[in-house]
């Protein structure tokens, strides 16, 4: 029986996980915040978000929630953010991707403060990552690893195959799970829109990790009998007239090979999440000097 990975189960044991810490800081005074800063009207973005928002209010995180006109020049942003920095009140801050046009990815991600960068996406954090001294894993590689430590699966010794090779979710994925922390020492093959023969290599993986960001391009022809699989993909596709929501893998026929398989929804998009709050519960424990047990 195909074991289907339920990541609203484990996201929520996470959340239940960090109670102790909260109770801990709170004791100490500190309530730890989070400002999600917005630049967008895409209603996908706002409906993200927002689920960010009632997230925090669940295990007592304060949301701060900053929202700018898209159309808003470049310089409003950075000084927000600046704002935000300089706020001794604000742990966490996060600048929800993507923003609009006019506004270079790099040149935000740069200007947050590494200490409250709870995305990971710090160029200093990727480097501590990268050298094997992480201190925010960002947050889907981060949950990622911990649904596959939820399903049982040993990534010591594994053949890992990830199908996407994003800062966001496939580098950074990479150089955790080579890395020599308990949850790393796989071995792992990055592939990507130019890699040749992709069935090649998606067959001869213990795991397969799909964020490529392509409906359904993972499909049981391409897996072995016994493989796990993480589907990374939130795709939103119109099918029947319908917009739906589907992942990078094709779940019904990958599900008659794999040992293991997360759903879309419910897999990795409620983790990410989860460890969005994990890394402001870390943000705000070392900012406060308040020592705490993270799950
Ligand atoms: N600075 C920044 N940090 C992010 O972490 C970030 C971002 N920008 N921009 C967009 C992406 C996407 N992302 C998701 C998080 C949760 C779900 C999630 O919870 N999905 C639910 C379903 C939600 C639905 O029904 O639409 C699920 O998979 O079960 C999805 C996608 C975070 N991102």
């Amino acid at each position: 029986m195909t074991d289907v990975i339920d990541g609203d189960a484990v996201a929520a044991d996470v959340r239940d996980g960090l109670a102790g810490a909260i109770r801990t800081l709170d004791d100490a005074g500190v309530t730890p915040t989070l400002a999600t800063v917005l630049m967008s009207d895409d209603p996908a973005s706002e409906t993200y978000v927002s689920m960010k928002q009632q997230d925090c209010a669940e295990v007592g995180i304060e949301a701060r929630d900053v929202e700018l006109d898209p159309e808003a020049p470049a310089e409003e942003l950075f000084e927000t953010v600046a704002d935000l920095n300089a706020d001794p009140s604000v742990n966490g801050i996060l600048v929800q991707m993507p923003v609009p046009d006019h506004v270079e990815d790099r040149d935000v991600i740069r200007t947050i403060d590494p200490a409250k960068d709870v995305d990971g996406f710090h160029p200093e954090n990727v480097g501590r990552l990268v050298a094997g001294d992480p201190v925010f894993k960002p947050c889907t590689p981060h949950g990622v690893l911990k649904l596959l430590d939820a399903a049982g699966v040993e990534t010591e010794g594994a053949d890992v195959t990830i199908v996407g090779r994003s800062n966001i979710v496939g580098k950074p994925l990479a150089n955790l799970l080579i890395g020599k922390a308990d949850d790393g020492n796989a071995t792992v093959t990055v592939c990507h829109s130019r890699t040749e023969n992709l069935p090649e290599k998606t067959r001869r993986a213990d795991v397969v990790i799909a964020a490529a960001g392509v409906p359904e391009l993972v499909d049981g022809s391409m897996l072995t009998d016994g493989t796990v699989v993480i589907d990374v993909g939130v795709n939103r596709v119109e099918r029947d007239g319908e917009s739906t929501l589907v992942g990078d893998v094709d779940f019904e026929s990958a599900k008659s090979k794999a040992r293991a398989i997360t759903p879309v929804p419910g897999g990795v998009g409620p983790m990410t999440r989860a460890m969005l709050l994990y890394n402001t519960v870390k943000a705000t424990s070392r900012q406060a000097e308040v020592p705490v047990d993270l799950p």
